[in-house]
């Protein structure tokens, strides 16, 4: 699904990543996590075709980022669904606007897919605030409406930077259990997180790798978190 050979990258400062090889196969559960500019956005950007690496490959869907035309990217994208560390809602939209943005953007018709948008909100718990604008939610309920933009294409893999900062710890699980069930159905995700204790939770319930960024290097980490 998503492989990285010896992939590093650079803003123009020191290198990120330290010449990263890894796979991501279909259906896997990934954390990520490391100190406050260790990469850890970096590495979902480079897996979103939103950077290429400034050292290595990386292939999305069996494709050279390199190698990829704008349509290709955009191809790539809506196999991917991306819950952005800080939302990133259009605020003069409502939170079902919002979360069916990803359609009309790929030229679909919202309407013929409002049952779907409909479940959607349900099953995240937005359906009482499908019409509410994104400053009116709370942090959690953001964090949802995030989820759910992120996943209305239906996609294989889901990329989540932080999508539980700034919510209390019974928020943070109930996210945590939303991912885990789209994993159930065969997602593959990925999760950028500070927070240890969030991956303890997991690993009760899911078999997930952990990758930790010390010292710019990317390593599997053992059973010690
Ligand atoms: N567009 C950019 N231009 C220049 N430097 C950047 C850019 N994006 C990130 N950086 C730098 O690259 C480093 C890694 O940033 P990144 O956002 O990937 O870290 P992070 O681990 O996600 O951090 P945090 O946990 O604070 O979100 C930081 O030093 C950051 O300042």
């Amino acid at each position: 699904m998503i492989e990285l050979d010896s992939v590093s990258h650079s803003y123009g400062g020191s290198e990120l990543l330290g010449g990263l090889a890894l796979r991501l196969p279909p259906g896997s559960f990934h954390f990520l996590t490391g100190p406050s500019g260790a990469g850890k956005t970096t590495f979902l950007r480079l897996c979103y075709a939103e950077l290429a690496p400034t050292a290595g490959r990386v292939r999305i869907f069996g494709k050279d980022v390199r190698a990829m035309s704008r349509d290709d990217v955009a191809h790539t994208r809506r196999r991917i669904g991306v819950v952005h560390q800080d939302c990133q809602f259009l605020d003069h939209l409502s939170v079902a606007e919002n979360v069916a943005l990803p359609l009309s953007v790929a030229g679909r018709n919202a309407a013929d897919h409002a049952g779907d948008l409909a479940d959607l909100l349900g099953w995240v718990g937005l359906d009482t605030r499908a019409e509410a604008l994104p400053p009116e939610l709370s942090g959690g309920e953001r964090q949802r409406a995030a989820l759910a933009r992120a996943v209305i294409m239906g996609p294989e893999l889901i990329l989540a930077d932080e999508p539980t900062g700034n919510v209390d710890w019974e928020m943070s699980l109930r996210i945590l259990h939303l991912l885990i069930e789209l994993n159930r159905m065969g997602k593959a995700i990925v999760i950028a997180t500070h927070d240890l204790n969030l991956i303890r939770a997991a690993k009760a319930n899911v078999s997930a790798r952990v990758l930790r960024i010390k010292d710019r290097r990317v390593q599997l980490a053992g059973a010690d978190l």
